[in-house]
């Protein structure tokens, strides 16, 4: 007998597991409860009670893990595109923050969510303002998080966004049915003078909580932390003890030398590479061979909607494919299955969540979507992971889940009131960028 869980039997479906040197098959999959039960070739036998759920022209997979992100930035969507990421930072991304309230922040988390759910996206890394109000959204919404207060410690002001990042690890770690983790955001080198940031890291350290920071984004970056420290961004992290004392999540690490990814070797965490948004923004190709030959964990992120413009993870599975074949001219520089696992066991290590989710088996938790293949763009299947990685997009997503219960099937999301979300987006949007 299989007591008082729920069971769910995802039937005959096409299973992408994830995990190192699985090719896809078709079985069954079992959900009981908020975990995987089993994943399996054979068919299962049926309990009363038991959902089954139609796998037929379906392939699953674990749900995407979007690495790094700002997720009120849907408010901000093609609001200023096309310019230098300091000019785009500082004449109109943060000057439309500055107007936004905590209600804007709550609506345009949760218009990232609505759009993630939609795109196959079960859990993501967020770094931001207001951070209570995205937490909220995502208990409602049923999505995995971690979350990061962003931290610009050059800004005196007396401790207050600190205290908040602060103030988030203890109220929210473990929230949601342990859905929500926490991290702390220092911003950037560049935003984060060595004084606070070093105390920062200490702190981090004896308390054990992962940090969240940008990295090496831009050639500008480069040249402003050599200025001031006559080191590279990487340098500078690293002699302030950051990949010694803590598990970090490095968003874009683009412009890394050769001896700056030897000393990311061995660290805790990794990085989140973010091809669409370094493309837009013109940044540069992140050395996601180079990092990875070394060991150094590998995830997928879109960047906030403001640069990146959606947050769909296929377009950035993609996209990640893509570059590092042109940049090595090398077809073999990053194959589809690789690209996949980066966005989903990948970025789970970056997220300090590997454990319970990034691949399918029995035992993780059972955050998984359903793609359905029925359509001209993703048929024949000669290699189903190659179609997913370099035909698939977000809108192919049929059916998602996190901890077991079903967030969208059939393409309608059950845990969001689209129609009223969109309305409050739409006026609020408008609100904010009025005069920027
Ligand atoms: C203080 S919360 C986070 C902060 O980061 C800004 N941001 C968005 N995209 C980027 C990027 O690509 N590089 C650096 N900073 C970025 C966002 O606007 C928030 O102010
Ligand atoms: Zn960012």
């Amino acid at each position: 007998m299989h007591g008082a869980k729920t069971r769910t039997i995802i039937r005959n479906v096409l299973i992408m597991t994830m995990k190192e040197g699985d090719r896809p098959f078709r079985g069954d999959i079992v959900l009981e409860g908020s975990r995987i039960a089993s994943v399996g070739p054979s068919v299962t036998s049926q309990h009363p009670g038991d959902e089954i759920i139609s796998g037929e022209g379906m392939a699953a997979m674990p749900g995407l893990i979007n690495a790094h992100q700002h997720s009120p930035m849907t408010l901000l969507r093609a609001f200023s595109d096309d310019l230098k990421l300091m000019d785009w930072l500082e004449r109109k991304m943060f000057p439309a923050e500055a107007r936004m309230t905590e209600e804007d922040i709550y609506w345009g988390a949760q218009l990232a969510m609505a759009e993630m759910i939609r795109s196959g996206t079960t859990a993501f890394a967020d770094m931001y303002i207001h951070m209570e109000q995205i937490a909220t959204a995502v208990a409602e919404t049923g999505m995995r998080a971690s979350l990061a207060r962003g931290l610009a410690l050059a800004e005196d002001d007396g401790g207050k966004r600190l205290a908040e990042g602060w103030d988030l690890i203890e109220r929210w770690s473990g929230q949601a049915n342990g859905r929500i983790t926490t991290m702390l955001g220092p911003h950037s080198p560049y935003l984060c003078p060595p004084e606070p940031l070093k105390e920062l890291i200490g702190e981090a350290g004896r308390k054990r909580i992962p940090i969240h920071i940008h990295l090496a984004e831009t050639v500008e970056e480069t040249a402003i932390i050599r200025e001031r420290y006559g080191k590279t961004p990487t340098e500078y992290l690293h002699d302030l003890g950051l990949f010694d004392e803590a598990h970090v999540l490095l968003a874009h690490a683009v412009h890394l030398s050769a001896s700056d990814i030897r000393l990311l070797r061995g660290m805790r965490g990794g990085a989140a590479h973010n091809p669409v948004s370094n493309a837009k923004l013109g940044c540069g190709i992140a050395p996601v061979a180079a990092l990875m030959e070394q060991g150094v964990a590998v995830g997928i992120g879109t960047d906030g909607a403001g640069s990146a413009t959606t947050l769909d993870m296929f377009a950035e599975i993609r996209a990640a494919a893509w570059l590092q074949k042109l940049a090595a001219q090398d077809p073999t520089a990053l194959p589809a299955g690789r690209a996949l696992r980066m966005a989903t066991a990948g970025s789970a290590r970056l997220l300090g969540i590997d454990s319970e989710v990034g691949t399918l088996e029995a035992g993780k938790k059972a955050d998984l979507l359903l793609i359905d293949l029925r359509q001209p763009h993703l048929q024949p299947l000669h290699d189903p992971e190659a179609v997913i990685a370099y035909a698939a997009a977000g809108g192919d997503v049929d059916s998602v889940f996190v901890d077991g219960v079903p967030l969208m099937r059939s393409r309608r999301l059950l845990t969001i009131d689209e129609e009223k979300l969109l309305a409050e987006a739409a006026v609020r949007a408008a609100r904010i960028v009025e005069g920027v």
